[in-house]
Formats: structure tokens, sequence, C-alpha cells
């Protein structure tokens, strides 16, 4: 059995579409959705990052504005960017490229967003608000995999779903989504003992290590639905994902692509946020 692909980038296109329709229909009313995203410093892979976010938003037709900031940047002028951006009633959408600058507190950084803006989902309110289950933005990258999953009609109830991973931007928000769907839900890490007995057990695997192979063929229950969310070069630099895509695609039922996966989903959920960040206001 090989397994179906999700595609990403259709899926993408396709979110990318319905935005660009209701941005005209909120520009009828007069709001242009407005997303700002900051830069802080020159590392190579976040200028491509946020000249991609950029880009997006332009083509939904969304307004946005990218800031430079120099590497050397006061934790203190970034926080009064924020406080700014904040107050503007053209911005609905506020999002701070990760990493910063190690003399800046990303933490600190990141509650200075207002939550009403925080399209990245990453605030503790929003944090707080995903694991209450009230109104508030969900970060983008297990957003889209949820996305992911309902495009193919799965159902969660009573499944059970492994996440490996437990960070702030994907693994925790992860499991917090999949458990608002009624599935059952294990976190494994890097203290778990024995992944594989975990992962044979799944319906549903999420990875979110950053690490080749971290999810092998030996570890995939037949059928099980598979989401790769890692972002990894192979020895000949091209990107790869968190899952030995090749083997593990004859085992089970369902798979993602790196490239083509969840990184796409990831970009189009920002356009999502934004489009309702400005709808609420
Ligand atoms: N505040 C903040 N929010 C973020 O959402 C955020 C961030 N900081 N810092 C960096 C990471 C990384 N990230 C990606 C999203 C999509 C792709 C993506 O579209 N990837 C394509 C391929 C890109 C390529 O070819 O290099 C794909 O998987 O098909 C990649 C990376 C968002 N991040
Ligand atoms: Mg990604």
């Amino acid at each position: 059995m090989t397994a179906q692909l999700i595609d990403g980038n259709a899926l993408a296109a396709r979110t990318r579409a319905d935005v660009a329709r209701r941005v005209q229909a909120l520009k009828a009313r007069g709001i242009t959705p407005g997303l700002a995203v900051i830069l802080v410093g020159e590392d190579p892979a976040s200028q491509v990052y946020v000249r991609h976010k950029v880009k997006d938003s332009e083509e939904a037709g969304l307004h946005s504005v990218l800031e430079r900031h120099p590497a050397t940047l006061p934790e203190a002028e970034l926080l009064a960017r924020i406080d700014a951006l904040n107050k503007d009633p053209a911005i609905h959408g506020i999002l701070v490229q990760l990493p910063l600058p190690r003399h800046i507190d990303s933490a600190r950084v990141l509650e200075a967003i207002s939550p009403a803006k925080d399209v990245d989902g990453f605030h503790v309110a929003s944090a707080g608000a995903l694991m209450t289950g009230q109104p508030g933005f969900w970060p983008c990258t297990p957003y889209g995999c949820m996305k992911m999953l309902e495009s193919i009609g799965y159902e969660l109830r009573g499944k059970h779903a492994v996440v490996i991973g437990r960070s702030n931007i994907v693994g925790k928000p992860m499991a917090m989504m999949l458990l608002a769907k009624s599935a059952t839900v294990t976190i494994c890490h890097s203290a778990t003992h024995d992944l594989a007995a975990f992962t044979r057990q799944a319906d549903v695997v999420v990875a979110a290590v950053g690490k080749r192979n971290v999810l092998t063929a030996d570890m995939v229950k037949p059928g099980a639905v598979i989401i790769d969310v890692g972002m990894n070069r192979n020895d000949e630099g091209k990107l790869c994902g968190d899952v030995d895509f090749e083997a593990v695609r004859e085992v089970a039922g369902w798979i993602t692509p790196v490239p083509g996966g969840v990184g796409p989903m990831t970009r189009a959920m920002l356009l999502v946020n934004t489009l309702e960040a400005a709808e609420r206001s």
C-alpha cells in the first residue's frame, strides 16, 4: 500500500484564494486588512521567509508593511515599534520574525504584541485561549496541520494522535487542537522512553522535532496519517522533514511531503489569521 499525499501546495492555494475573496468583501466595507512583519537582523533564511510572507499577503490583497531593523536594535526600541503598531488602525496583524538576536528577550517582545493583533498566536493570552477553548489566534503551523487533516475528511474523535515534539509554537498547541477534536493525545519528546512503542499505536503522528528520520517505517501502524512538520537539510542539501518519507509512504495511509506540505499551509494560515483580525476589528 502506498500512502496518499496530502498536497499542502494545493490546499494552500485554495486557502489563499478563499482569503483573497474575503479580503475583497472587507475592502468593499472600507477595511483593508493590514499585516506588519518585523525582521531584526540579517539572517538569510529569515529574510527569505519574510519576503514570502509579504508577497503572499500582497497577492491576497492585504496591505503589508515590512520593517527591517539592524541586529543591534535595542530591545526598548523594538518594544516601542510594537507599541506604535498596536495603536495603528491600519495594522490588524503583527508578526515579529523569530529567532531574534540574543540580546533581545523574545518572550517579552511576544507579550508586547496586542493579543488582538497576535496573528502568529504566540502570546500567552493566545495560548491560554486555545487551551481553554476561547476565541483567539491559533499558531499557524499546527492550525495548518488541522486544516490538512480536515481536507481529507479525517475524523479525529476517539483516535490516538501522537505528537512528537513539545515546543510552544508547534507541539503543545498541536496537542491542544487535536484534543479539542476529541482525539486521545500523547505528547512524546526527547526524554520519551521507546518512542516507537507510542507511534506504533498511533492513528495520527505529527512529527515536529527538527531532526531527520525521527519517524521510520518500522514505527508506523499501517494506514496511519503522517503529518511532517520538520524542516531539515539532507546530505545533498535538499529540504527534508522529520519523516523517512520514501519508506514511510509504503506503510502509511496518508502523508504530507516536505517541501510542499506543512510549510505552505503555515504561510496560508497567517493570511487567514490576519484577515480574521481585520474582520473582528
Ligand atoms: N514569528 C515567526 N512566525 C513564523 O511562522 C516563523 C518564524 N517566526 N520564524 C521562522 C519559521 C519558519 N517558517 C516557515 C514557514 C513556511 C515555510 C515554507 O513555506 N516552506 C516551504 C519550502 C521553503 C523552501 O524551499 O525553503 C515548504 O515547506 O514547502 C518555511 C518556514 C515560519 N516561521
Ligand atoms: Mg513549517
